[in-house]
């Protein structure tokens, strides 16, 4: 991600955020939405650098209140669309509309917006108050409001009374907690955070991302957000939107992008592996692995099908598709996790496959297995559509 040297405040707008000091609201409160809806929009937006496009006519709408997570490999543009919703990168084409009003010409620190960069850029040599209440006094609030509201802040991140703490004394999760209440110090309308949690361990991430949703919940705060980790997305998004060279791949519900991907790519990142050419005709599909049910509905053709794991059922070797294990991986957390095992299974035909089964049931390494497919009324298999 390139970084960003004009602002190191953790704020786009920083010192001098759009509103009056001390006439908002508590601290991380959000005024209502006078639009109803559609804080954020991005019309046709598209970005190039050296002719080539970083962003290609991005659409994409953010609604109040709600947290959108923006997913996509490294290079897809995630951060250059947040760079230019906080006016630190001009669009060569396209709108970024914020409450319905057009940005272009709107400098950085009048768009009302935070924005919480990956490496969090706090202050070594101020504490914990200094770093949280920065913005607040560069923006005049007097000194017993700005600590007041400090206090609130740090109470609200879960770091009551850390306010004279050198942030060199802080874990990473704690820095990440006062980089947080640094950027809605302002009172942002729009928080962007740019791979918030990125650099601590999964425990933490995965904790601290309950916290986040919940927090951002309480504070009814419009978040967008970019992460690389779905699981991640998944668990703090109303909305995710997969990226793809500069592209809007799909966007939905996380649960409807998980249960329908659009397209081999969204699927692929989504860390599915068993998808195979199929010829689909009256309701089921023939593939390398044999015959598979597909949904009804499903248009007849030549198609790219995708086979959840769980849909990949262990069965007598007698009765399915011979496969020998492979590998076995024990699931964590995430959208596909749980307590249980993702076998890697070598089929007699066909591609690798992957199945997921609970720990008591999983083979050994090496086992010879039968393979049958779940019907497709439980929504295991997805005919793809899309490049
Ligand atoms: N200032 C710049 N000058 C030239 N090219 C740039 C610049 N900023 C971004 N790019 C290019 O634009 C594309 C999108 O970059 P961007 O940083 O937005 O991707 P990303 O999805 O955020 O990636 P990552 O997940 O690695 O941070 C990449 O090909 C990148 O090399």
């Amino acid at each position: 991600m390139p970084t960003d040297t004009t602002d190191t405040t953790g704020t786009a707008g920083g010192p001098g955020t759009t509103g009056t000091p001390g006439s908002g609201p508590a601290p991380g409160a959000v005024a209502p939405d006078p639009g109803g809806g559609g804080l954020l929009r991005l019309e046709g937006v598209t970005v190039r650098f050296a002719g080539r496009p970083a962003l290609d006519a991005v659409d994409l709408r953010a609604d109040a209140h709600r947290t959108v997570c923006l997913l996509g490999p490294s290079g897809s543009g995630k951060s250059t669309l947040l760079r230019v919703v906080a006016g630190l990168q001009r669009p060569d084409a396209g709108r970024v509309l914020l409450d319905g009003r057009d940005q272009d010409g709107v400098a950085a620190h009048r768009r009302g917006v935070g924005l919480m960069f990956q490496d969090h850029q706090l202050f070594p040599q101020r504490n914990v108050a200094g770093n949280v209440g920065f913005g607040l006094r560069m923006r005049g609030l007097p000194r017993a409001e700005t600590a007041r509201r400090v206090d609130a802040l740090l109470d609200l991140v879960g770091l009551p009374g850390a306010g004279r703490r050198p942030v060199s004394s802080l874990s990473g999760g704690e820095q990440q907690r006062v980089a947080l209440a640094r950027a809605l110090a302002p009172e942002p309308r729009l928080l962007m955070l740019d791979e918030p949690l990125g650099q601590l361990d999964r425990t933490l991430r995965e904790r601290l991302t309950v916290e986040l949703r919940a927090l951002f919940g309480r504070l009814g705060t419009t978040v967008l957000a970019v992460t690389h980790d779905q699981g991640e997305a998944f668990a703090l998004a109303d909305r995710v939107v997969v990226m793809r060279e500069g592209r809007v791949a799909q966007s939905g519900e996380p649960l409807e992008v998980w249960r329908r991907p659009a397209s081999e790519f969204v699927a692929r990142f989504l860390g599915f592996r068993n998808v195979v050419t199929a010829t689909v005709r009256g309701g089921a599909a023939e593939t390398a692995w044999g015959r598979i049910p597909v949904p009804p509905d499903a248009a007849d053709g030549e198609r790219r099908l995708l086979v959840r794991p769980a849909g990949v059922r262990l069965v007598p070797v007698a009765g399915g598709l011979r496969c020998t294990v492979e590998a076995r991986t024990f699931r964590g957390g995430g959208p596909s996790g749980g307590d249980g095992v993702t076998l890697l299974l070598r089929p007699e035909s066909g591609p690798p496959l992957e199945a997921a089964c609970p720990l008591s049931a999983a083979p050994e390494p090496g086992a010879a297995v039968g393979v049958a497919f779940a019907a497709a009324d439980e929504g295991e298999t997805v005919v793809l559509g899309g490049p």
